[in-house]
């Protein structure tokens, strides 16, 4: 086990809460640091999780801040700061105004945590993980398309009526609306995906694509279901687990570093993916889903510019 257990949260607002909580009652973590602009927030958060961690009989130290100096020596740095979505907005229309919170993040996290593994989980997440690498340097993995993947077994577990160890299988690409299923990798009872078995593509797709966006209609922001999922992604990297994720990794693409998801082994160091072990069906669509997220993604940048120069 590697000593990587110092935490940083950036962000405790809906989803930081609900990561942190997840991975403090977990009891591997030696020190949690949180962050937020919100004045007492992590403080008054902190007492919080005191009172869990007492009835738990779990010993971790916290350090609670509002100034961003405090965070220093992490392992592992996870960022939810920035707006969440409003109902019926997509999660691409957050690109400017959390961009800037990632560039003022990129200049100043880096002096006081080298070597620290960055997870993104603002939105959009992929292309907040691309901004933070461009203005930062630094190795960040977006959350992508794992929270997609938990769903999509949970809908398909539910709709045959199984547990849902029984199914497998992974979503890649942008998260979000963009996001592709990998067919070739579903299985069910350990058998290949056929609509046979009572649920057709299009109805588990939709699923996989609408629920976030119903979520958050009735109840405000999606927390649960990513905050644990994102809690265990933490933990892979710190306890050195080696899982299959799919989350994104930064890539060369033509100039760009981009992050789209695609199956990764996640420990200590993350990668390789399993892009290579794909068929060519779903290596098509991944493609395309590069494609398409680098051409969003450099107009979104221009955007940012401009919004930049008004200032
Ligand atoms: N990757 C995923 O699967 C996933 C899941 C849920 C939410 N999200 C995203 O996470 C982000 C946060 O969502 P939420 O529901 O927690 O929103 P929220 O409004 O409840 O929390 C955001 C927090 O960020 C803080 N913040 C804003 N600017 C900051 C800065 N510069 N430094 C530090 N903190 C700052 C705010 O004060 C607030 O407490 C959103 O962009 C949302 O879309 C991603």
């Amino acid at each position: 086990m590697i000593n990587m257990t110092k935490i940083a949260f950036i962000g405790v607002g809906k989803i930081g809460q609900t990561i942190v909580f997840n991975t403090v009652i977990d009891g591997y973590a030696d020190e949690v640091m949180l962050y937020d602009i919100i004045p007492e927030l992590p403080e008054k958060f902190e007492h919080e999780l005191r009172h869990a961690l007492a009835s738990k009989r779990l010993k971790v130290e916290i350090l609670s801040t509002n100034n961003l100096d405090d965070i220093s020596g992490a392992d592992i740095v996870v960022i939810t700061a920035g707006k969440p979505r409003k109902p019926g907005m997509s999660r691409r229309d957050l690109f400017v105004d959390n961009a800037k919170i990632m560039i003022d993040l990129a200049s100043k996290l880096p002096k006081k945590n080298a070597g620290a593994t960055y997870i993104m989980v603002a939105n959009p997440v992929d292309m907040m993980a691309s901004v933070f690498a461009k203005y930062s340097k630094e190795f960040v993995v977006s959350t992508g398309d794992q929270v997609e993947t938990m769903r999509l077994r949970a809908y398909i577990a539910k709709k045959l009526k199984l547990p849902v160890y029984k199914v497998n299988g992974f979503v890649a690409g942008e998260h979000g609306e963009d996001a592709v299923v990998l067919w070739s990798t579903v299985t069910v009872n350990g058998k290949p995906f056929s609509e046979n078995l009572g649920v057709t593509k299009a109805e588990v797709e939709d699923y996989v694509k609408k629920i976030p966006g119903e979520i958050i209609r009735v109840m405000g922001g999606t927390t649960w279901g990513p905050g644990t999922i994102i809690a265990e992604l933490i933990r892979a990297i710190a306890l050195n687990e080696n899982k299959v994720m799919s989350i994104a990794i930064p890539r060369q693409f033509e100039d760009e570093i981009i992050h789209v998801s695609v199956p990764t082994v996640v420990g200590s160091s993350i990668g390789p993916t399993l892009e290579s072990l794909l068929d060519e069906k779903d290596r098509w669509n991944l493609m395309a889903s590069m494609k398409d997220f680098y051409n969003v993604y450099k107009e979104n940048l221009k955007q940012l510019e401009a919004s930049i120069q008004a200032q």
